[in-house]
């Protein structure tokens, strides 16, 4: 049977619990994307990676340094539940769901509120890549393809548009004419970019529009 496609959304977690039961690989890999979200992030576990014994270290995880207790999840608003056996991860999930929360399973996709994608990111841009949990595999290839595309001038160039959307929006009144003028620029700023040239200066760019549509 094909499972329902996933709803795809990208959640604002600044100052949200978020719980990890687990300290293996798997939980570090999820915890830094947490941790570079602004989550405040609980790892319940007997054992760490290295890696998670440092975030700890610095202050940016608490470790809770035991195996699961009911409790565990109150307030939060999102479980992993990345443990190596699955009756605690399912016992967890129990928990959690009667505290509100949605949980992801390691082990089990289909029991799981929600699947992680494959990020990749340069500044503002962020790609999440999907196969529908049909392989974890196809999607680290397609990263590797769509990593391609996403050079450090991408982050530059979503700044850029940034400055020149908050322009347009003190000095249009009209929204539909601010939309068309904005994709043309944006149009321009992608050539220049694919070009390797430098991005046009919005001041200078919106002057020759201007007297060009007069
Ligand atoms: C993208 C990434 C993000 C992340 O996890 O952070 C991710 N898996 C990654 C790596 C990876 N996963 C696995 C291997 C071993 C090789 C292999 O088997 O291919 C490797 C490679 C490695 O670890 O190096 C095995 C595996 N994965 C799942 C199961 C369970 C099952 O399928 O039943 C098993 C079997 C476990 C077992 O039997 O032991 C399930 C899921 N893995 C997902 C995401 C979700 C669906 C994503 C999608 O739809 O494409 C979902 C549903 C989990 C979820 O709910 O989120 C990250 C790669 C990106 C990166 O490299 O950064
Ligand atoms: N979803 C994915 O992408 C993916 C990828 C690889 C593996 N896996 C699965 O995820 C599981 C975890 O992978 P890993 O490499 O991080 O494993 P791991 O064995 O390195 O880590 C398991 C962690 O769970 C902790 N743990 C065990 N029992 C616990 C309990 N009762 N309470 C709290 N913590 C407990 C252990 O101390 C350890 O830190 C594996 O069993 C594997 O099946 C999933």
């Amino acid at each position: 049977m094909t499972r329902m496609p996933y709803y795809p959304m990208m959640l604002t977690l600044a100052g949200r619990r978020c719980v990890i039961v687990g300290g293996g690989n798997v939980a570090a890999r999820k915890i830094r994307y947490l941790i570079a979200s602004g989550a405040e992030v609980t790892v319940v576990s007997p054992t760490l990676t290295p890696e998670l014994r440092r975030l700890v270290q610095e202050g940016n995880v608490v470790h809770l340094e035991r195996e699961y207790a009911c409790g565990d999840t109150e307030g939060a608003l999102l479980v992993f539940a990345l443990t190596d056996c699955a009756g605690v991860n399912e016992r967890v999930a129990a928990d959690a769901r009667r505290d509100g929360a949605l949980v992801n399973l390691t082990h089990a996709p289909e029991l799981s509120d929600f699947a992680n994608p494959g990020v990749l990111q340069q500044g503002a841009v962020q790609v999440a890549v999907s196969t529908g949990g049909a392989s974890p595999t196809l999607t680290r290839l397609l990263m590797h393809k769509l990593s391609i595309l996403m050079d450090e001038g991408l982050a530059e160039l979503a700044e850029h548009l940034l400055q020149a959307r908050h322009e347009a929006q003190s000095s249009f009144i009209d929204a539909k004419a601010r939309h068309q003028v904005l994709r043309q620029y944006a149009d321009q700023c992608w050539h220049a970019h694919e070009l390797g040239e430098p991005l046009p200066v919005w001041s200078t760019w919106i002057q020759d529009f201007n007297s060009s549509h007069r």
